[in-house]
């Protein structure tokens, strides 16, 4: 695909529609029953102003930061998603490679379609792996063992699918996992008995030895027993839509999380980010980073790592013009301020 016809991150879903099958597609693009948390992460966004200062003397801004004690180039994270095998045939290699050439932290799905192992061997930037609690307690502590050995440098456990959600449109989509896409990680779709609890995350961090991140908090509460279970940062998520519709759009929650946390953790977030503006206000209304997913899918179903890598470049190449228009030199130097109130 002749991916200089993608100005921007809508463009790429344009054309994945036509490429993907309508069962992987409407996997997806869909949401939670009737979809109003997916259409209020982006309607949240938009509601946003900025407050542009201008004279600033801005050539080139620096994206970089450092999280967790890795250096990264920017901010722009490649959010965990399920069976890429579903979206390329390449899977989750097309993606490694696409976040290696594009500088990117890629989280791996638990649901990967391709084991840890090859990921790992394609890679050439840092991985985190986000990992679903399965009932068995003892293979969840050996795949959490597996990805740090393997080099994983940060877990990311999703606390926001206890069940899945109403997915009414991804049934209608007649969604189905074709024999040959194999979750090597995970026995079986997610139908679990015994619930995720407080004391599981403080049992994880008892061992894990990479950075623990609850993916999935939305309030201030839950954030403030995230640091008492010894979490070392937070993902304000919805699940980009897809488990409990009508909650609030993440931009909406993150401000009242991030006050709690006052800083003693990074505070990350995702749902709705496909501009550079999105990431900039993110960062503005506390986030430290943030992470994309349906886009980084439609990237990966048009043009497999390359696709990946533009997804990705597009937005940091955004963010920067964001950056010199607002008159922000640096990602630290992204605050408040840069709000119109
Ligand atoms: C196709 C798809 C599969 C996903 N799979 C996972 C997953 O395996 N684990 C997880 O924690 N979140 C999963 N998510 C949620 C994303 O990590 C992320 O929270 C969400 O997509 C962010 O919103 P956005 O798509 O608007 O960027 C998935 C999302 C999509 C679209
Ligand atoms: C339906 C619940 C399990 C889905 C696993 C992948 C995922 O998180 C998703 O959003 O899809």
């Amino acid at each position: 695909m002749d991916l200089s016809e993608c100005l921007n991150l809508a463009d790429f879903e344009e054309r994945a529609v036509e490429r993907m099958s309508k069962m992987a597609y409407e996997y997806v693009a869909s949401g939670a029953a009737d979809e109003l948390t997916i259409r209020w992460n982006r309607q949240a966004f938009d509601a946003i102003k900025l407050n542009p200062t201008v004279l600033n003397g801005i050539g080139q801004p620096d994206t970089r930061l450092s999280l967790f004690g890795q250096e990264l180039s920017h901010p722009i994270l490649i959010a965990p998603t399920a069976y890429h095998k579903l979206m390329h045939p390449e899977g989750e290699l097309a993606t490694a490679r696409g976040a290696g050439a594009a500088a990117a932290v890629y989280v791996v799905s638990s649901f990967t379609t391709t084991p840890l192992a090859e990921i790992t061997r394609e890679a050439t930037q840092p991985l985190w792996f986000q990992l679903y609690v399965r009932d068995d307690r003892e293979l969840t502590k050996s795949l959490i063992q597996e990805a740090e050995d393997r080099g994983f440098r940060a877990l990311c456990i999703t606390v926001d699918t206890a069940v899945p959600g109403v997915r009414n449109r991804q049934e209608k989509g007649g969604f189905r996992l074709p024999d040959d896409v194999i979750t090597h990680h995970m026995p079986g779709p997610l139908d679990e008995k015994k619930p995720l609890t407080w004391k599981d995350i403080e049992w994880i961090n008892s061992f894990a030895r990479t950075p623990v991140l609850l993916k999935g908090i939305l309030n201030a509460s839950d954030a403030e027993k995230a640091i008492q279970s010894g979490a070392s940062g937070i993902i304000v998520s919805n699940h980009g839509g897809r488990n409990l519709d009508t909650v609030p759009a993440t931009i909406d929650a993150l401000p009242r999380v991030a006050d709690q946390v006052n800083q003693r953790v990074p505070v990350l977030m995702d749902g709705g980010i496909r501009r550079g503006t999105d990431v900039l206000k993110a960062i503005a209304l506390g986030a430290s980073a943030v992470l994309v997913g349906k886009p980084v899918c439609f990237g990966l179903a048009c043009a497999g790592a390359e696709g990946v890598t533009k997804v990705v470049e597009i937005l940091r190449t955004e963010l920067e013009i964001a950056m010199i228009l607002t008159g922000r030199a640096t990602i630290s130097g992204i605050d408040h301020s840069v709000i119109w109130k």
